[in-house]
């Protein structure tokens, strides 16, 4: 969006398009800028579900971190606006959609190795700048990973970014699957919660599902808390190590990120 970033946008501003996605905030729908024809996503949230689970932090917290994000694998937020009941974020809008829509059209709901190491790559790259920057995304999971017009991956929803150091304050729902250890325990987090999150993915991209997958919330609990997972047998012993350096119970004793970049599962599928 070329306009300069001070400029006040409103809902006449826009034509809207079909549902992209369904959220328990709101829903996401196509858009076209009129003036520009330019192409956007535009996220709609209802200020009395923000309000009534006392969030509103958390709002204007992604847009005062996203806004001034520049990476080619994390999602442009353009700006926002709001009227009487609900804020509005204009975001890039990404052709293909979320990685876990891509994950359930693959024929085996898994991807190859040579795929899965070059999501993971894009994602670690994404992640090496926002931890420059202390930010924690600490949401990492298909749903917010989305694709753009050449399938290159993006990261998505800063709902749950933090700056680094951060003890949890709003109280977690939704799925456990992807949370490390100290998270789950409610401990004070670091940047490391991110690394835990990359391996968690790459399990998924590889297997078709979650590590510590349990059908009851307090054994997903359990299965984390003693990194208990097991690996299929189709997956390679290289692949094996590099996600047993991620899902390391101390956070400090996680691969950090220049490592990830340059394990041999990582340079063996990328070049
Ligand atoms: C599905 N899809 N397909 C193509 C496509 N192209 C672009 N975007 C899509 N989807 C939207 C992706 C999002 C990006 N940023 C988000 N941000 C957010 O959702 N923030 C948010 C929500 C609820 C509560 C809170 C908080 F803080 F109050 F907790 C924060 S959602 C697309």
């Amino acid at each position: 969006i070329k306009k300069d970033s001070k400029k006040v946008w409103s809902l006449s501003n826009f034509d809207i398009g079909r549902p992209l996605g369904r959220g328990k905030f709101g829903n996401v729908y196509l858009a076209r800028e009129k003036e520009s024809k330019f192409v956007v996503a535009l996220k709609v949230l209802f200020k009395q579900q923000i309000h009534e689970s006392n969030v509103e932090h958390q709002v204007r917290r992604e847009i005062e971190i996203q806004s001034h994000l520049r990476h080619p694998h994390i999602l442009r937020l353009y700006g926002y606006f709001h009227d009487e009941a609900r804020i509005y974020l204009i975001l890039e809008y990404a052709p293909k959609g979320t990685l876990f829509k891509e994950l359930q059209a693959q024929p085996l709901k898994r991807f190859e190795e040579r795929q899965s190491a070059i999501y993971i790559k894009s994602l670690a790259s994404a992640l090496q700048y926002l931890h420059e920057r202390d930010v924690i995304h600490r949401d990492i999971k298909p749903e917010n990973l989305l694709l753009g017009h050449k399938g290159d991956l993006k990261i998505a929803d800063f709902g749950w970014s933090v700056h680094e150091p951060n003890s949890m304050r709003t109280t977690l729902c939704g799925t456990l699957d992807y949370l490390p250890p100290e998270m789950v325990q409610g401990k004070p987090h670091t940047k490391n919660v991110d690394l835990w999150s990359l391996g968690v993915l790459c399990y998924e991209l590889l297997v078709g599902r979650a590590p510590f997958l349990a059908t009851e919330y307090d054994d997903t609990y359990k299965k984390i808390i003693k990194v208990d997972y097991k690996l299929p047998d189709h997956v390679t012993k290289a692949a094996a190590h590099f996600i047993s350096k991620l899902l390391v119970s101390n956070p400090q004793q996680r691969l950090p990120l220049d490592q990830v970049l340059i394990h041999p599962w990582i340079l063996a599928h990328t070049q």
